[in-house]
């Protein structure tokens, strides 16, 4: 068994143990009152071409890693990345890994007015809904985690329900299902989720399968801002980022020196291109 299959083993029990506390007619009956999603395609386009967009995550612990921060404030945490400039918050809500949960995605989204990502293992429709009735605006598909029939279920709810799909690849083969699939936001993540191998280089490996028309988001291995610059000079328009900013001490800085760090190789990328 992989990580990621070990990691949705605990994904399928947690969920039906909330599945017997709220059914499904109650998020649905929740999400007829929330405010409409936040568009995250427009936000992570960014106010210009040119810049790159930073997805700032909410990030306490991960299998590879163990204990990151205790973020004991989610609400502050994210305020501070807003601060700073991020285009929007990815908060984990996995438990048993990542010590998150929907109280996050509640803190998180009343805290900020950027649009918020439910960052989880997605495997069931019942989690689409719980995450609009939580207020996300983004969920996370995983490729590598979903049959192409599911997959585009999983994608036509999520649009249903008003959100964008961040459509998360790690090969060229998993890029080409989610071209097919009509993905607008296509992150590349280095981290194989099914050995933890990160590997940066991934990145500009996989550039070359990547659609121009699309938001191209970097997830995972950025430690410095040099890592941004080395992501945007070979396409991206966005990153994902979470323990380097977890572990900062001053996330509202830290963001701003990552969408700073982007500009220039962002620039030269599109001139070239
Ligand atoms: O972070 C992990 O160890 C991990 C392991 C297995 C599945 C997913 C995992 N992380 C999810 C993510 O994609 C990252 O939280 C996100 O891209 C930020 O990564 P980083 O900036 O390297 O913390």
């Amino acid at each position: 068994m992989t990580v990621l299959d070990e990691i949705i083993v605990g994904v399928r029990e947690d969920l039906q143990e909330r599945q017997r506390h709220v059914s499904l007619d109650e998020l649905k009956a929740k999400v007829a009152e929330v405010a409409p999603a936040r568009d995250a395609l427009v936000a992570l386009r960014g106010a210009s071409k040119e810049s790159v967009e930073v997805i700032s995550e909410v990030k306490r612990a991960s299998p590879s890693k163990g204990a990151l921060s205790d973020i004991p404030e989610p609400a502050t945490l994210a305020a501070a990345y807003e601060a700073g400039g991020a285009a929007a918050i990815s908060v984990l809500t996995e438990q048993r890994r990542f010590k998150g949960s929907l109280d996050d995605l509640d803190a998180v989204r009343a805290a900020v007015n950027i649009p918020v990502l439910r960052k989880d293992f997605m495997v069931d429709e019942y989690q689409f809904w719980e995450a609009r009735a939580h207020g996300a605006d983004l969920v996370l598909l995983i490729v590598a985690a979903l049959d192409d029939e599911t997959l585009k279920r999983f994608f036509d709810l999520t649009h249903e329900l008003g959100m964008n799909a961040l459509v998360e690849t790690h090969a060229p083969e998993e890029i080409e299902r989610a071209v097919a699939l009509g993905a607008k936001i296509i992150g590349v993540n280095v981290r194989n989720l099914k050995t933890l191998e990160v590997d940066n280089a991934n990145f500009a490996r996989l550039a070359q399968y990547l659609p121009q028309d699309a938001v191209l988001v970097a997830e995972s291995g950025v430690s410095e801002a040099q890592d941004v610059a080395d992501y945007a000079s070979h396409g991206a328009g966005a990153v994902l980022v979470g323990e380097a900013l977890v572990k900062s001490g001053q996330p509202t800085e830290a963001v701003k020196a990552f969408r700073a760090a982007g500009l220039t190789a962002r620039k030269e990328f599109l001139a070239a291109s």
